[in-house]
């Protein structure tokens, strides 16, 4: 989406000028794993309009692949409008009903550009978009798995797409799907009814996912890997504290970004979730999503100086 970020902290009724970002858990996620030297494509799909050239065009400036971005001319480049906050998560408004991405269908999918996939990173926001969104993700996990490919999934929970009980019921289903978790605790507490981590842990291993890493905020983050019912490794790694916290949207993607790239680099549970703290602290310090995440030789130093 593109997204509009209010230059004033005033409530949006009265806010006259905007920044233009861009915004969206997957492209965000693209994004910082493209930053720091992966090979990362984004499926998605734009109006054709001005709005969705930008997105494509900066997207792809990153260094992702966007060959797989569908252009639909009969429908709009969704958007999203962010309130600016001195304090605690800001408000956002939503313009994507009937957006492009919203009628994306399987056919989008193209089990070849799979065919070297090592992750195929899911949200719980795009399938809360129509029934075909869904459908979509659904095969996508399909083709991935048959690759042998790792399912990381983020359930995201936005209420403001759907109700809490076809979110739960969803998201339970593309839970048992994938191989890695990543809730929050909030989240984990929609999803289970409980956000106390032993039981998190419990459930989610039972599900059939093998890597499970639960967001505890600002604190920081707990994890456990098991294979084959036999604990690999598990503990928590406490968060990254910073001066002043300017925006918190777009640090649970940021967390994902880290927790993705040190899986890809072959390193354990355990450093990914610190690397998933730690870009998720910088995410905080910018207003945007994904400004404040770093680039290879960034976050070295950053990791140096903590
Ligand atoms: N105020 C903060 N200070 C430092 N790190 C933070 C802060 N907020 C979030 N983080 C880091 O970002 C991660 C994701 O943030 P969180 O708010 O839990 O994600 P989500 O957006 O998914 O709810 C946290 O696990 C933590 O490591
Ligand atoms: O709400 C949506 O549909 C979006 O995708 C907008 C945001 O860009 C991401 O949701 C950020 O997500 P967090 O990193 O978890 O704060």
């Amino acid at each position: 989406m593109v997204m509009m970020v209010a230059d004033q902290s005033d409530s949006l009724q009265f806010v006259t000028s905007y920044s233009r970002k861009i915004a969206g858990a997957e492209s965000n996620v693209a994004i910082g794993l493209a930053r720091l030297g992966h090979d990362v494509g984004w499926i998605s799909a734009i109006g054709d309009d001005p709005f969705g050239t930008y997105i494509r065009n900066t997207i792809r400036g990153e260094g992702v692949d966007t060959s797989r971005v569908r252009i639909m001319p009969e429908h709009p480049t969704g958007m999203l409008v962010k309130e600016r906050n001195e304090i605690g998560d800001p408000k956002v408004f939503y313009y994507r009903r009937g957006s492009a991405a919203s009628h994306i269908t399987p056919d989008i999918l193209d089990d070849n550009y799979f065919a070297e996939t090592k992750i195929l990173h899911i949200t719980g926001i795009f399938p809360a978009l129509s029934p075909t969104c869904l459908e979509t993700l659904l095969a996508a996990i399909r083709i991935a798995r048959k690759q042998g490919a790792l399912v990381t999934f983020d359930p995201n929970i936005r209420l403001k797409l759907w109700n809490k009980e076809q979110a739960k019921e969803t998201l339970l289903k593309l839970a048992a799907l994938s191989d890695l978790i990543m809730p929050g605790r909030k989240e984990a507490e929609i999803l289970l009814g409980t956000g106390e981590w032993e039981a998190v842990k419990e459930c989610f291993h039972k599900a059939g996912n093998r890597y499970i890493v639960m967001k505890d905020g600002p604190d920081g983050s707990y994890y456990s890997h098991q294979e084959d019912d036999q604990v690999v490794e598990e503990g928590y790694a406490k968060g990254f504290p910073v001066r002043r916290v300017v925006d918190t949207v777009g640090a649970g993607d940021g967390f994902a970004v880290g927790v993705l790239s040190a899986l890809l680099e072959g390193h354990s549970l355990q450093q990914a979730v610190v690397r998933g703290n730690a870009i998720g602290s910088l995410a905080v310090t910018v207003q945007g999503d994904v400004e404040g995440y770093p680039t290879r030789r960034q976050l070295e130093e950053y990791l140096d100086e903590a």
